[in-house]
């Protein structure tokens, strides 16, 4: 497969290039980025693994020449949150990113896999899925927001819990959005199930909706999670990857166009919302059936999703309305 980085040198791009290059299910690693590719390109290529890598910029038709023959393609472009900033607050700079790599991707290699990494992820993947509707080459069951670092924490942070050594053998699907009270861990629905004290489970819930700011207070203004997202992306990525050579049985929740995807309509309906995460069955083409796991919500978690729906569906159409009703341009001076 080859694998494509959009945003590779960042402080999330570099770790996933790093895992994607030592993962023998890619043979082709393509690193994108408008600084510093031919660095983290070399540096990567001395690693003695499958994958053959090159680093590409813009000069030279450089995100054509790296998108050529992707089969998936990865996003992290963008800038990441500050103390005090909201993720809503990186539409202004994210959503024209997001948007110019989309292009490239419906005229160079629109049958690829893509995974929006990229903040505010309610919004950027519906600005992506905008792009390629109007660009003819829309496939619903192929864009993915990736939202695998809100599993990761629900896992990691419940096992105080679980008791299991092993915290990621617990599966606790995080369905809604990736943003404060729109990310909606169902722990209800853990499997094997927990048991999370009732004095326990409000701040448990707290903890997975805002784990983006902890990190981000922690960093102290010099970024948000790169390391634990760099995981997270090469999880979801190698699910897709495995999933697409034939692997069964893969079942990941991620941020998908539910009317798109078989079993969407119903949660579509369900939620108000046509862009939302749930679990999904993963194969050869992609999303395949997406699982109603809403229905099973107790009517604890069933409050918990009545904000999810306030929030993201803003959210959602702040970005559909951003392609169909493109902002005018900054005037020059
Ligand atoms: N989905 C999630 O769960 C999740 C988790 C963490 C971070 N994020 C988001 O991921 C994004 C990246 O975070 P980061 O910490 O790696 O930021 P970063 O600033 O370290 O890296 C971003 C990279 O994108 C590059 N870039 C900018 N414009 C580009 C363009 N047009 N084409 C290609 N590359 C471009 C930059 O040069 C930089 O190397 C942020 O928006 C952040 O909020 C999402
Ligand atoms: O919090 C952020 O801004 C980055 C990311 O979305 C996260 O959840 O860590």
């Amino acid at each position: 497969m080859k694998a494509v980085v959009a945003g590779a040198s960042g402080g999330i791009g570099q770790p996933l290039s790093l895992l994607l290059k030592a993962c023998p299910l890619v043979d082709k690693l393509a690193l994108y980025d408008v600084v510093n590719t031919p660095g983290v390109a070399t540096d990567l290529s001395h690693i003695s693994s499958v994958a053959q890598i090159e680093g590409f910029l813009p000069a030279d038709d450089g995100l054509k020449k790296a998108l050529t023959g992707a089969d998936i393609v990865v996003i992290p472009a963008g800038i990441p949150r500050k103390p005090g900033m909201t993720r809503d607050d990186l539409f202004k700079i994210n959503a024209g990113i997001v948007k110019g790599l989309i292009e490239g991707v419906a005229t160079t290699c629109p049958d690829a896999y893509i995974l929006v990494i990229s903040n505010p992820v309610n919004s950027t993947v519906p600005i992506a899925a905008e792009i390629l509707k109007k660009a003819g080459k829309f496939n619903p069951k192929k864009l993915f927001g990736v939202t695998t670092l809100d599993v990761v924490r629900a896992e990691t942070f419940a096992q105080s819990f679980t008791g299991e050594k092993d915290p990621s053998k617990t599966n606790i699907p995080v369905i809604g959005g990736h943003s404060g009270e729109t990310i909606v861990p169902l722990y209800s629905q853990a499997k094997p199930a927990v048991k999370i004290p009732e004095d326990k489970l409000d701040a448990l819930i707290n903890r997975v909706q805002f784990g983006g700011d902890e990190v981000v207070k922690a960093k102290d203004g010099t970024g948000s999670a790169t390391l634990s997202m760099a995981y997270a992306g090469f999880r979801f990525a190698e699910a897709v990857m495995k999933a697409a050579k034939g692997e069964s049985n893969i079942v990941e929740p991620t941020f998908v166009y539910l009317p798109g995807v078989e079993g969407g309509d119903e949660i579509a309906k369900e939620t108000g919302c046509d862009f939302f995460s749930v679990p999904v069955h993963l194969g050869k083409d992609g999303a395949e059936k997406a699982v109603n796991i809403v229905k099973e919500a107790n009517e604890y978690e069933k409050k918990l999703l009545q904000k999810c729906y306030e929030g993201l569906k803003g959210n959602i159409e702040k970005g559909v309305e951003f392609v169909k009703n493109p902002p005018p341009p900054p005037e020059k001076k």
